[in-house]
């Protein structure tokens, strides 16, 4: 269900005043500064508080005023949060269960989604018998499991070891592609978060949203100092392959992060101060694998480098000396250089 809201929330001095929609079926990210809003903001649509203004609409139901379990939401946090004293398939359970079916009913539900997330083994278990990841897998069964209209995803990997937040970003991917009906909110500070699992992004400073749109078109030219700090980097979309990336007319060599499958939509990701710039007459510069004759578009100051912009989309990051040696301008062209060790290849959503 499409999901349109408005929301006005004062907490002490600290105003929130923001508005978004979230088609049926998409995820819009929510990324910005501590203290920005954006608990804030995922706290007024599960019903946690109650903004003084607010329209909060999903398909053509008003959940303002709704109370939390009334409102079909389901939410996943950092911690899983699971009854310590009920089993596994139990926990799962209880959504359907308190939304009226039947125990046998609820458990053959559960049951199915514990599949689903590559959990059914753990069906018996207590909570307190599971890691880290195995828990987190329950909490997105359980979280789905009451079928809700409006996912909330509150930092879902953000507890996570390195070793199991891929294989969670990559149950997350698989869940939320397969079912094109609900709205999911995903608040993150990890731009890669966003590039997997994102449509859009929103960015909040402040209580305000200061960026929003496509999710790689924001975080490869960002318009705000937070943004570009944590994002700003050069995104190639294509497909991942063996040993890097290929796009229509081009291969990338890059490392493969450990959730991307060959043959999907991926996008190669590095940082503007990777890629070395060359005149473009200058024969065979560094590695000749990642090697790209393009033109300068821009040459924007950014801090104490300079951000040079080129056609083929790429951005590179130089000091102000190495522009005046190598007389860049618009115009100018040049070859870029990339080597493959600071590429990694990331899943992403095929747009
Ligand atoms: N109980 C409260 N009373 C008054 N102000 C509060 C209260 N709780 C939070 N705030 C203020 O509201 C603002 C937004 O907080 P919020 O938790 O929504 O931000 P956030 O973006 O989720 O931050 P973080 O990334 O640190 O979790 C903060 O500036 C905070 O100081």
């Amino acid at each position: 269900m499409m999901l349109r809201a408005e929301i006005e929330l004062r907490r002490g001095t600290f105003e929130l005043e923001v508005d978004f929609e979230v088609p049926a079926g998409t995820v819009l990210a929510i990324l910005g500064p501590n203290g920005s809003g954006k608990s804030s903001l995922l706290g007024s649509l599960s019903g946690l508080f109650r903004p003084q203004r607010a329209e909060i609409r999903l398909g053509d139901r008003d959940l303002h005023g709704l109370p939390p379990h009334a409102r079909s939401v389901g939410l996943l946090s950092q911690d899983p949060l699971l009854f310590p004293h009920l089993s596994v398939v139990d926990n799962v359970a209880f959504s359907p269960r308190s939304k009226g079916a039947s125990r046998g009913e609820a458990k053959r539900i559960a049951r199915r989604w514990l599949a689903e997330v590559d959990a059914a083994e753990f069906a018996d278990r207590k909570p307190r018998q599971l890691s880290g990841g195995q828990a987190q897998r329950v909490a997105v069964a359980r979280a789905l499991a009451g079928e809700p209209d409006l996912l909330l995803l509150d930092e879902p990997m953000a507890a996570l070891d390195v070793d199991s937040a891929p294989a969670i970003r990559g149950l997350l991917r698989r869940v939320l592609r397969a079912d094109r009906s609900r709205a999911t909110v995903l608040v993150t500070h990890d731009p890669l978060d966003a590039l997997a699992l994102a449509d859009h992004v929103l960015v909040l400073s402040r209580g305000r949203a200061v960026e929003r749109g496509p999710t790689r078109e924001v975080l490869a030219a960002p318009r705000t100092a937070f943004t570009a700090r944590i994002a700003g980097l050069n995104l190639v979309p294509g497909t991942a392959a063996e040993g890097g990336l290929q796009t229509e007319n081009r291969f990338v060599a890059g490392m493969l992060a450990e959730d991307v499958a060959l043959g999907e939509p991926a996008v190669a990701v590095f940082a503007p101060s990777a890629v070395a710039v060359y005149p473009a007459d200058d024969g065979h510069p560094g590695s000749p694998r990642n090697t790209i004759p393009t033109v300068v578009t821009a040459v924007e100051p950014h801090g104490p480098v300079v951000r040079l912009r080129t056609e083929c989309g790429m951005s590179a990051d130089l000091t102000p000396a190495a522009v005046a040696d190598l007389g860049l301008e618009p115009g100018t062209p040049v070859q870029l250089s990339i080597k493959a060790t600071t590429v990694t290849v990331h899943p992403a959503l095929g747009q």
